[in-house]
C-alpha cells in the first residue's frame, strides 16, 4: 500500500467577499505518507482550516486535486465524497462537538454504529480508546460532567473510533489551558502513533508543532515545507 493517505495537487481555492476575489489558496502541493503527522502552520487568516477542509473533503477547492488513499475526489458523486470521508477520515476541532445528553462511552460507539459495527464489538473498541487516554474511570459521564481537558481526549477517541486513515485536526488543544493542552496533546499523539494514522494538525503552538514528524507552513497561499531551526 504505498498510496499517499492524503495527496493534494495544484489546489487552490478563492472566495469572493462581495466585488473582491480572495486567493487564499494558490496552488498548494501536499502528500502526507501513512503514518506520517504533519503540523500545519501559518498566520491567523492564512487558510489553514480551509485547507483542512478542502483536505476532509467538506469543502470543494476552486482547481487542482485531492486524493484520500489513492482515490481522486474531484469526480466522485456527493454520495461517494460522503462514503469516502467516512471510510478514511477523522476530524478533530478546537471545540469537542460532543452529543451533551450521550455518555463518553455512547459518543465514540454511535460513529461506529453508524458505520455498521456492531454494538458490542463498537463498545469494546470504544473502551479501549478511552482507556487508552487515561479515562477509563470516566467512560459512563456525560460531557457536562468532565473537564474540558476530559471532554476533548472523548473527542479524539471518537474521531479515532472508525479506523480512519488519515486525522483532520484544527487547533485540537487550543481551546485549553497550557498545561492541560500538553498532557491532551501528549496523549493524542500516543495515539495517534498507536494506530499509525496519517495526520495533517493545524497548530499555533510551536512546541506542540515540533513534536509532530514535520511542519508545513502556509503563506500568501503557498505551503512550505519549515526547516527546523538548529
Ligand atoms: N466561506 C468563506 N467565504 C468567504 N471568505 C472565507 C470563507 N472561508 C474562509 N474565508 C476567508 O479565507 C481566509 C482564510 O480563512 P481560514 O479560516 O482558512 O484561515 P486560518 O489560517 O485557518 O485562520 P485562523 O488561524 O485564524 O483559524 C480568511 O480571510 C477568511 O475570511
Amino acid at each position: 500500500m504505498n498510496d499517499a493517505a492524503l495527496k493534494l495537487s495544484n489546489v487552490k481555492r478563492s472566495f469572493r467577499q462581495g466585488r473582491v476575489e480572495l486567493e487564499v489558496l494558490r496552488g498548494v502541493d501536499l502528500a502526507i505518507r501513512p503514518g506520517e503527522i504533519v503540523a500545519l502552520v501559518g498566520p491567523s487568516g492564512t487558510g489553514k482550516s480551509t485547507l483542512l477542509q478542502i483536505s476532509g473533503l467538506l469543502e470543494k477547492p476552486t482547481s487542482g486535486e485531492v486524493l484520500i488513499a489513492g482515490t481522486s475526489a474531484g469526480t466522485l458523486s456527493d454520495d461517494k465524497r460522503t462514503a469516502l470521508r467516512r471510510l478514511h477520515l477523522g476530524f478533530v476541532y478546537q471545540y469537542h462537538h460532543l452529543l451533551p445528553e450521550f455518555s463518553a462511552l455512547e459518543n465514540v460507539v454511535l460513529p461506529q454504529m453508524i458505520a455498521g459495527t456492531g454494538k458490542g464489538e463498537a463498545a469494546k473498541r470504544a473502551t479501549r480508546l478511552l482507556e487508552g487516554m487515561g479515562l477509563a474511570d470516566r467512560i459512563k459521564h456525560r460531557p457536562a460532567e468532565l473537564s474540558g481537558g476530559e471532554q476533548q481526549r472523548v473527542a479524539i477517541c471518537r474521531a479515532l473510533a472508525n479506523s480512519p486513515r488519515l486525522l483532520l485536526a484544527d487547533e485540537p488543544t487550543g481551546n485549553l489551558d497550557p498545561h492541560t493542552s500538553d498532557h491532551v496533546f501528549a496523549a493524542f499523539l500516543r495515539l495517534v502513533r498507536e494506530e499509525g494514522l496519517a495526520a495533517l494538525i493545524a497548530t499555533h503552538n510551536p512546541d506542540l508543532a515540533a513534536r509532530m514528524d514535520r511542519t508545513v507552513s502556509l503563506s500568501e497561499g503557498r505551503l512550505r515545507e519549515s526547516v527546523p531551526a538548529e
